[in-house]
């Protein structure tokens, strides 16, 4: 698989104060690579090394095999970015912003624009000025002007903070497109959780300037804990003894439900259901829960 992104050991220091320590990591073409971490964690640091911004104290970054710190345009025409919140000219339309960012990237002004236009949704907005759209909508005109040119690497620092649960659903339909379309790879960080877990391919979780963990999206799924939540009508305790006895290992949950925790169980959870209702239990409830990544995340975190 073409590496697209990598960094070697990457690490940064102010004076004594240590904010990146070896940061390896690699992002391979048309992955959507979800860079995890609490406030704090070095994740902007990290995007900042990656687009030159400032230069590391040891370790390097690349993009396409090209060394950041020795890069020529060329590479940064390959690479679109959008790092806090994005700056538009206030009394400009939407379209007309576009069309001035195209105009210096040397790109066909008006099909450009129209084009990007088209691919964020913002057609209804496109002669709305920008200080008048909404935070979510301004925040697509800082991904059009990022996608305008059509880079092959994307990276975004936060990019879904301002956006509402609607605004969130049509980001990741787009850049998931992006990625399976047009083979574009993504580099998103976050805090986010629930959401990296539903739309990156492959996650890396940073802490206090160290990478702790990187793990694919399918084995996160089989990592994260799954339970049987089982709700009996009236006789919970009863029936939590029933499950014991079989073998099971039910305990009652603070909710009042009774949780299991049996991979066997959970697979078939409607032996668990025969056996309540042959005793003449009345079921209420079976749902299988899986923990999200947010708790995943933390307990990673904590160890
Ligand atoms: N110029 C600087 N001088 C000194 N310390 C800095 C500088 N820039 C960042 N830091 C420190 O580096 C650490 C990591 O900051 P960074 O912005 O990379 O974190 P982050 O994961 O992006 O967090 P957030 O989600 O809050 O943006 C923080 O403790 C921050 O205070």
């Amino acid at each position: 698989m073409q590496e697209i992104i990598r960094t070697e050991s990457l690490t940064k220091r102010y004076g004594a104060h240590s904010v990146l320590q070896d940061v390896s990591l690699n992002v391979h073409r048309g992955e959507i690579y979800g860079f995890l971490g609490l406030n704090g964690a070095g994740k902007t640091t990290t995007i900042r090394m990656l687009l030159g911004m400032i230069r590391p104290t040891s370790g390097a970054a690349y993009i396409n095999g090209r060394s950041i710190i020795e890069a020529k345009p060329d590479l940064w025409r390959q690479i679109g970015y959008m790092v806090e919140t994005p700056y538009a000219y206030p009394n400009f339309t939407v379209r007309d912003n576009l069309r001035l960012i195209a105009r210096l990237r040397g790109l066909p002004a008006k099909s450009a624009t129209e084009s990007v236009i088209e691919k964020l949704q913002l057609t209804p907005y496109a002669d709305t000025k920008a200080k008048n759209l909404s935070l979510g909508n301004a925040q697509k005109l800082g991904l059009a002007k990022a996608l305008i040119h059509n880079p092959s690497v994307l990276i975004l620092d936060e990019p879904t903070n301002a956006l509402d649960p609607a605004g969130i659903v049509q980001v990741r339909e787009l850049l998931r497109r992006l990625a399976r379309e047009e083979g574009m790879t993504v580099f998103i960080s976050s805090h986010i959780l629930e959401e990296m877990s539903k739309l990156a391919s492959r996650i890396g979780i940073i802490h206090g300037g160290t990478l702790i963990q990187e793990i694919s999206s399918q084995e996160f799924e089989q990592l994260r804990r799954k339970r049987l939540m089982v709700k009996v009508q009236d006789h919970g305790e009863t029936a939590n003894r029933l499950l014991l006895e079989a073998g099971y290992r039910a305990q009652i949950s603070a909710e009042g439900s009774i949780e299991i925790a049996d991979e066997q169980a959970i697979r078939q959870p409607e032996r668990v259901a025969r056996l309540l209702v042959d005793a003449n239990l009345s079921l209420a409830g079976l749902t299988v829960e899986e923990e999200g990544l947010e708790s995943y995340f933390l307990q990673r975190v904590s160890e």
